[in-house]
């Protein structure tokens, strides 16, 4: 057995089998995704690049290896670009923070890796930087999140504008689902927060999917490290839509703010639940004029219904806030809120239990939509797929027997 099956049993098999059924729709069972992991080569060898030398890890020579390693295989043409973007980057040029989240952002395998080395050195920059500011995270993450046309356009701009009179560097960066099927970004298109995109200390910019969950995982964890090395230290990470992208922003940010407009139970239906749950501050937004009378019913319905959630957090229970982006009343408070959560966080040492805990499920979402890529495309699974999605959808084949059936085929052709 090697490397990689030992690790997937032991210490992660159980992480795995959570983070795969939590957030991801298939027929498969975690008994049998387990010899698919086995028998799964080409992504071993993927993996084995970072998690083979597990006790050089243990000494903190593995990570710098593997840099030294990826840098060496670059050509010189790579390595000036990867050097213009870095040194650019963390001199707070926008063209190049633009460029290199362009590149993170490629499908193209060597860009891929070219953007890997970035991201490599531009970790590195973060600890140093966090190192000297004793420890403490360089940048707030907050994801916003809510139905279509719940305000959240409206919010930042207005938001993120009271905050960069203040002082703070903002990015904006908002995951667009619709790209993929689109083949280009809807927020891209759509003139959204036109003040604060004029505003030098703000920097906007869609995040594109590819319209997977992994797709949301990958760029927009690397455009927030690329914002975070830009001198960015308010980094809003918003979602359109009511979907899984939900799911993935609350993964990688430190807090998660719902906007819910003041309407009827009907307009809400799309919300899901579970995103409520998920919640550190709920605002009831455009709490203006005839709307003021449901925005407080709305907070006051919200506020005892988040009573029986479950406490996530030592330290914090969720708030329920009104505001109105267009009179302005209660965005500060929002902002006194979030601050107080966020020291409060950080004092208590939850946060950065919390950022480690998001960098590992950040690492198996991609190891598995990395294995779902090759198992999709793997030669004795390819032609089989739409013959047998046809029969599970007609109802003669149960999907778990074309699962074990499409799996078996992977296993018995390496
Ligand atoms: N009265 C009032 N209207 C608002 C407020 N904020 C937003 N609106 C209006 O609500 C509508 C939707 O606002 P957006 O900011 O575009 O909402 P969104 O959530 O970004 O919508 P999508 O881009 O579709 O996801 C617009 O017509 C806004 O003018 C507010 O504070 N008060």
């Amino acid at each position: 057995m090697n490397t990689l099956s030992l690790l997937l049993r032991f210490p992660h098999y159980r992480f795995l089998r959570k983070i795969s059924f939590k957030s991801f729709h298939s027929n498969f069972t975690p008994g049998s995704l387990f010899p698919y992991i086995q028998s799964f080569n080409s992504v071993c060898l993927y993996c084995t690049k970072w998690m083979l030398p597990a006790s050089d890890l243990k000494r903190g020579m593995c990570y710098q290896a593997t840099v030294d390693q990826q840098t060496q295989g670059l050509c010189d043409k790579e390595q000036r670009l990867v050097d213009k973007l870095y040194s650019g980057l963390i001199q707070g040029h926008r063209a190049c923070l633009a460029e290199a989240i362009t590149l993170v952002e490629s499908t193209q395998s060597r860009k891929k890796e070219i953007a890997q080395v970035l991201i490599q050195k531009v970790l590195s920059y973060h600890r140093e930087q966090e190192k000297l500011n004793k420890g403490k995270p360089l940048a707030f993450r907050v994801g916003l999140s809510g139905p279509p046309g719940a305000g959240k356009s409206t919010f930042i701009e207005c938001f993120g504008k009271m905050l960069t009179e203040r002082g703070h560097k903002v990015s904006v960066l908002a995951v667009d689902p619709s790209s993929s099927t689109s083949g280009g970004s809807l927020l891209g298109d759509k003139t959204r927060m036109t003040e604060l995109s004029r505003d030098m200390n703000a920097y906007i910019r869609p995040s594109p999917t590819r319209g997977t969950l992994g797709g949301v995982t990958r760029t927009t964890n690397e455009a927030i490290l690329l914002c975070e090395g830009g001198g960015y230290d308010i980094i809003l990470v918003e979602t359109v839509g009511v979907g899984q992208s939900e799911f993935a922003v609350a993964d990688m940010v430190d807090m998660f703010v719902l906007l819910l407009p003041p309407a009827g139970g009907d307009e809400l239906q799309g919300i899901k639940r579970g995103i409520i749950e998920m919640a550190d501050l709920v605002a009831i937004t455009k709490a203006d004029g005839d709307l003021v009378v449901p925005a407080r019913r709305i907070q006051a319905e919200y506020v005892s219904a988040m009573k029986l959630l479950r406490k996530r957090s030592k330290v914090w229970r969720p708030k329920v806030m009104r505001m109105s982006a267009k009179t302005g009343e209660g965005i500060s408070d929002m902002w006194d809120k979030m601050t107080e959560f966020h020291d409060l966080m950080l004092t208590s040492g939850e946060l950065i239990t919390k950022r480690r805990k998001q960098q590992k499920v950040w690492m198996w979402n991609l190891i598995q939509e990395n294995m779902l890529d090759h198992f999709r495309s793997h030669l004795a699974v390819r032609d089989k797929i739409p013959l047998l999605e046809e029969k599970v959808l007609s109802g003669v084949l149960a999907p778990g027997l074309a699962a074990d059936l499409l799996l078996k085929a992977f296993k018995d052709r390496p």
